[in-house]
C-alpha cells in the first residue's frame, strides 16, 4: 500500500482520536502481510494514563497475534507527529531496524527507518 492510501486509512481512523484535553489528535496505521491496524491516541483525565496512537496500534495487532509488518505512518493534523521515545521503544521491540516509520502533517511527510529513530536500542 502506498502512502497516499495509508493517509487515507489514517485520517478516517483520526476520527476516533480521543484528546479532549491537549486537543492533539494522532493516528497510526500498520501495515504488511499481517494486513492493516489503526490506532489513535486515547487519553485520561489522569494525564500519564494516556497511550499513543502508535502504541495502540502495535498492541492491536500483537494481542492479535499478528507481527508481520513494513511499516507504520503517523499521522496528526496538528502537530508534526514525531514518535516519542517510549513508541520507539515499543516498535522496536517487534520491527526491524529496517522497518519503515513515515511521519506527516498532511502538508509534508518524512520517511525513517527505525534505527534512525532509535539507535543503540535497548534488547534483551
Ligand atoms: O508518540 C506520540 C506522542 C504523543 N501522542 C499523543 C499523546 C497525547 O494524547 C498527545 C499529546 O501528547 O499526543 C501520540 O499519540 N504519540
Ligand atoms: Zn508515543
Amino acid at each position: 500500500m502506498r502512502t497516499v492510501e495509508l493517509l487515507k486509512v489514517a485520517k478516517k481512523a483520526l476520527e476516533n482520536s480521543y484528546s479532549p484535553y491537549s486537543n492533539v489528535r494522532i493516528s497510526a496505521v500498520l501495515f504488511g502481510d499481517d494486513g492493516i491496524y489503526t490506532g489513535v491516541n486515547v487519553e485520561n483525565a489522569s494525564y500519564g494514563l494516556t497511550v499513543c496512537a502508535e502504541r495502540v496500534a502495535v498492541f492491536k495487532a500483537v494481542s492479535e497475534g499478528k507481527k508481520n509488518f513494513k511499516k507504520m505512518l503517523i499521522y496528526s493534523p496538528d502537530v508534526f507527529p514525531y514518535p516519542c521515545g517510549a513508541c520507539r521503544q515499543v516498535l522496536s521491540e517487534f520491527f526491524p531496524e529496517d522497518f519503515e516509520v513515515i511521519v506527516t502533517d498532511g502538508r509534508s511527510e518524512e520517511s525513517f527507518t527505525l534505527g534512525e529513530l532509535l539507535p543503540f536500542n535497548f534488547k534483551l
